[in-house]
């Protein structure tokens, strides 16, 4: 048994002070877990733009200070009594949308959405109401009931989903947001068949991870759309078929693919979080049957609209949130696909970083630069 089993653990911890602001290393201070807790030693966290994008002050639910960080790796350090599930040593990946398989969203086929804890997750609470973090006597809030972006942080047992040890942490913390995200939304939310014509909005790791999901469905042509030339050639290493740079067009984005594919689009993915490619998006779908699905978080305040005309002839919006997939029981099958070779992982990780960096990983993303950079500890 580890000898810091029962008490407070002092790591580092990369801290959100306030928004827009950089992120601080600071020392904090790590409760143990509470009954139905388990407290992880973070090994590695992948940053994704919804860590950007809450920094920023974009997320209505944003609250500071706090511990961001939601596509973690890493090892059971100790258990709070009543667990059952995972024990010290086990590798897992802490997950922002939980299984219960109790409530009824766990208990429906039609969603993940497990709701057990949303209401206190989203006030960057444990389900208690209190925090396990703190520094320098001043609480900190967690952040999508994950935050990894801590030497050490604590989850209930429903956040946490235990795999193979086989499996390298540098690289499969990315399964516990951005590739599941896309991959699943091609897979499970839309449902491409063999044969369908996609594009997909935005080609960061989430872009990547839809056109992944979508060549394994059989899709004939798949579309990348993004403003970065520089994504053109890693968008066809994933699967792409064809690149749109709209920047390199007069036309609006919906008008050139409705042009380029015969009417329009059985499938399409926003995977920005911008309002208007997702009205882009949506219109860029075939008369009567295609499919729009939202991936994007779009900053507060943001509304989508369209002609309701377009819906009335038959195209649909959907929306998924972590690809549709009940979380406990689908990541430890991705790492398990990863680990036979079916599933890409290690190709999404073009930087590498310490913790003491970590602002670095921000900064290669708002310059396009990065795909995903992975902070190791
Ligand atoms: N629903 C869910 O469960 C999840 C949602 N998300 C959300 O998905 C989105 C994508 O995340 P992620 O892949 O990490 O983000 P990235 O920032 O890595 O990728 C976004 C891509 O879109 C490009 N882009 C920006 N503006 C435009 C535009 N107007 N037209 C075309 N392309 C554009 C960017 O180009 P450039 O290189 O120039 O920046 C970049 O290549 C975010 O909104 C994120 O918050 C993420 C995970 C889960
Ligand atoms: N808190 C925001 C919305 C943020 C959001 O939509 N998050 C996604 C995951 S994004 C991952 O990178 C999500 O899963 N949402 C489902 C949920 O229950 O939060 C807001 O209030 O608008
Ligand atoms: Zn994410
Ligand atoms: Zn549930």
């Amino acid at each position: 048994m580890s000898d810091t089993v029962g008490k407070v653990i002092k790591c580092k911890a990369a801290v959100a002070w306030k928004a827009c602001k950089p992120l601080v290393i600071e020392e904090v201070e790590v409760q143990p877990p509470r009954a139905g807790e388990v407290r992880i030693q973070i090994r590695s966290t992948g940053v994704c733009h919804t860590d950007s994008y809450t920094l920023n002050g974009h997320d209505p639910e944003g609250l500071f200070p706090c511990v961001l960080g939601h596509e973690g790796g890493g090892v059971v350090e100790s258990i709070g009594e009543g667990v059952t599930t995972v024990q010290p040593g086990d590798h897992v990946i802490p997950l922002y949308i939980p299984q219960c398989r109790n409530c009824k969203f766990c208990l429906s086929p039609k969603t993940n959405l497990c709701s057990k804890i949303r209401a206190t997750q989203g006030k960057g609470l444990m389900p208690d109401g209190t925090s396990r973090f703190s520094c320098n006597g001043k609480t900190l809030y967690h952040f999508m009931g994950t935050s990894t972006f801590s030497e050490y942080t604590v989850l209930p047992e429903i956040s946490v989903a235990k795999v193979n040890p086989a499996a390298p942490l540098d690289k499969i913390c990315l399964l516990g947001c951005g590739i599941p995200t896309g991959y699943g939304a091609a897979i499970n939310t839309a449902g491409v068949e063999p044969g369908s014509t996609v594009a997909v909005f935005g080609c960061g790791a989430v872009g990547l991870a839809v056109i992944m999901g979508c060549k394994e469905a059989g899709a004939k042509r798949i579309i990348a759309v993004d403003i970065n030339p520089d994504k053109r050639q890693i968008a066809q290493s994933f699967g792409a078929t064809e690149f749109l740079n709209p920047k390199e067009h007069d036309k609006p984005t919906q008008q050139v693919l409705v042009d380029l594919t015969d009417g329009g689009c059985d499938y399409t993915f926003e995977c920005i979080g911008n309002v208007m490619t997702m009205r882009a998006a949506l219109e860029a779908c075939h008369k009567g049957w295609g499919v729009s699905t939202i991936i994007g978080v779009a900053a507060s305040g943001k509304e989508i609209s369209t002609r309701p005309f377009q819906l009335v002839t038959g195209r649909v919006w959907k929306g998924t949130a972590f690809g549709g997939w009940k979380s406990r029981d689908g990541v430890p099958q991705l790492v398990e696909k990863y680990l036979s070779g079916a599933m890409k992982v290690d190709k999404f990780v073009t930087h590498t970083f310490d913790l003491t960096e970590i602002n670095k990983a921000f900064d290669v993303m708002h310059q396009g630069k990065s795909i995903r950079s992975v902070v190791n500890f």
